[in-house]
């Protein structure tokens, strides 16, 4: 995923941070950056509107006190409310830096139409105090535009878990790299716009957003077989199956073929439909099985005596039972939240944690679907989806996804890259299909969506 926006742990934030400073950087330059980069990224979006911000005792509080001398520039009127003395030596600096008054955080504390939430930010160690929950809430309900300083306060960074209720925001400024939080649910639906600022601190990561896929476009000699042949393998519900080949087919597969022993009816006449299982064929670039399965172990069986890459969604994961069967496999599999907890039961740590522990497990790329689908590879590689729209949670459209998936590994892109590039674009073609989709809307918006990567 070269190009996509790495995402940083606290940990790792810390030692690059620790990098930078040891390369010559003062951490009060780090901080100046981040604070004058808060206030610009607050002024660009909400204007010259009177700004409270709320600063708490660590270096997050330490941008706090140097956005509002940045902001104070502009000639807005300005109010800093703390929770607390600044503790660190640097957040000491930047209070020492602002001329203004310092109100305390109370429940006295009036409102300002511009809210920037500056108490805590990577460094929380545990939930606000419930007066403090109050008052954030209070004052964020009572703003126009509400902005936080690299996260919103209460949110655990590495994992985007709520310690204490945490409002919605508008805008998150976060500094250096992306965080978990930033990509997690529930954090991800409370940070609104994320804007990130480059404060000269080197950030790389094996995890990463998930942006747009760099697709190799078509070569003039192409033929069906190069574009990738995907082959599905029907079950009891052809419908789910249906939605997974026509999806293959808009995704760019160049040949779709289906396995069934009766003929399903609504497939385009360019989806093939055979009555035999032809797995062994050399030419299948992924096969795809699990949608409308149903209780028919033995298909799945089938395809796991296979030894091209394949795509394992559904009830099909449901009929694994146990991670190990994964193993050379080369699949990629495609679990919700029940169906992840089924195949590799109840994992300890973050989402982003348990989604490489499963591929450690199992040597298959993970595909852990959610309003914030995670994709990770046993060699540590993970990506996380922009927040998706949440009219994607509707019947068929995890069919899509597997159909998508399989289109991408049948181009040839490796199991993590094309299970990247379609978890992209089926975000982009919820976006494209609007509000009342349906699956077979969001299949139709997949060539917009492909369009926007130039394919
Ligand atoms: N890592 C980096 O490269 C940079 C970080 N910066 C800022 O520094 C922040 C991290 O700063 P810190 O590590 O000082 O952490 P924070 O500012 O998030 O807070 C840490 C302080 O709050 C206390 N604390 C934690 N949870 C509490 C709770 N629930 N109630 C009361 N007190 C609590 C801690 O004891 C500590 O004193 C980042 O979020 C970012 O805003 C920037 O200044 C620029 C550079
Ligand atoms: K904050």
């Amino acid at each position: 995923m070269t190009g996509d926006r790495p995402i940083l742990t606290t940990a790792q934030m810390i030692a690059a941070e620790q990098e930078a400073i040891d390369a010559g950087t003062a951490v009060e330059t780090l901080m100046e950056r981040a604070g004058a980069a808060l206030a610009e990224a607050a002024y660009l979006y909400a204007g010259k509107m009177p700004i409270l911000i709320l600063v708490g005792p660590g270096n997050n509080g330490g941008d706090g006190y140097v956005a509002a001398r940045h902001l104070a520039k502009h000639g807005v009127p300005v109010r800093i409310a703390a929770l607390g003395e600044p503790k660190s030596d640097a957040a000491k600096w930047a209070r020492d830096q602002w001329e203004g008054d310092v109100e305390t955080l109370s429940e006295e504390t009036k409102s300002a139409p511009l809210l920037i939430d500056a108490l805590f930010g990577t460094g929380l160690k545990r939930g606000l105090e419930d007066i403090v929950v109050l008052i954030l809430s209070r004052l964020a309900t009572e703003a126009h535009v509400r902005v936080a300083c690299d996260l919103p306060s209460g949110v655990q960074s590495d994992s985007g878990v709520e310690l204490s209720p945490v409002p919605d925001f508008d805008l998150t400024v976060t500094f250096g790299a992306l965080k978990p939080c930033h990509r997690l649910f529930p954090a991800s639906h409370k940070c609104g716009r994320v804007v990130l600022a480059d404060i000269g601190v080197d950030a790389t990561s094996a995890w990463a957003e998930i942006g747009q896929p760099r697709l190799a476009p078509l070569k003039p000699d192409a033929h069906k077989y190069s574009r990738g042949l995907v082959h599905a393998l029907a079950g009891t519900m052809p419908g789910a199956i249906a939605l997974a080949a026509k999806a293959a087919a808009r995704s760019g597969a160049g040949y779709v073929r289906v396995s069934t022993s009766r003929s399903i009816d609504g497939l385009p006449s360019a989806i093939v439909q055979t009555d035999t299982a032809e797995i062994n064929d050399q030419r299948i670039g992924c096969l795809l099985v699990g949608p409308g399965m149903g209780n028919l172990p033995q298909v799945l069986t089938m395809a796991l005596t296979s030894h091209v890459p394949k795509v394992i969604d559904a009830d099909g994961i449901t009929h694994l039972g146990d991670p190990e069967r994964l193993r050379g496999q080369n699949a990629i599999v495609t679990p919700h939240e029940g169906e992840f907890q089924r195949l590799f039961g109840r994992l300890e740590g973050s989402k982003a944690d348990r989604a490489l522990e499963a591929a450690r497990r199992s040597g298959a790329v993970v595909v852990y679907k959610g309003p914030d689908t995670v994709v990770a590879a046993d060699d540590g590689r993970l990506g996380f989806a922009l927040p998706a729209p949440a009219w994607l949670a509707s019947a068929g459209t995890g069919d899509v996804l597997a159909g998508m998936i399989a289109a991408m590994r049948a181009r040839a892109l490796d199991g993590f890259e094309a299970a990247c590039a379609a978890v992209w674009l089926h975000g982009r073609a919820a976006e494209i299909a609007g509000p009342s989709m349906i699956a077979d809307d969001l299949i139709a918006a997949i060539p917009k969506a492909l369009s926007l990567v130039d394919a």
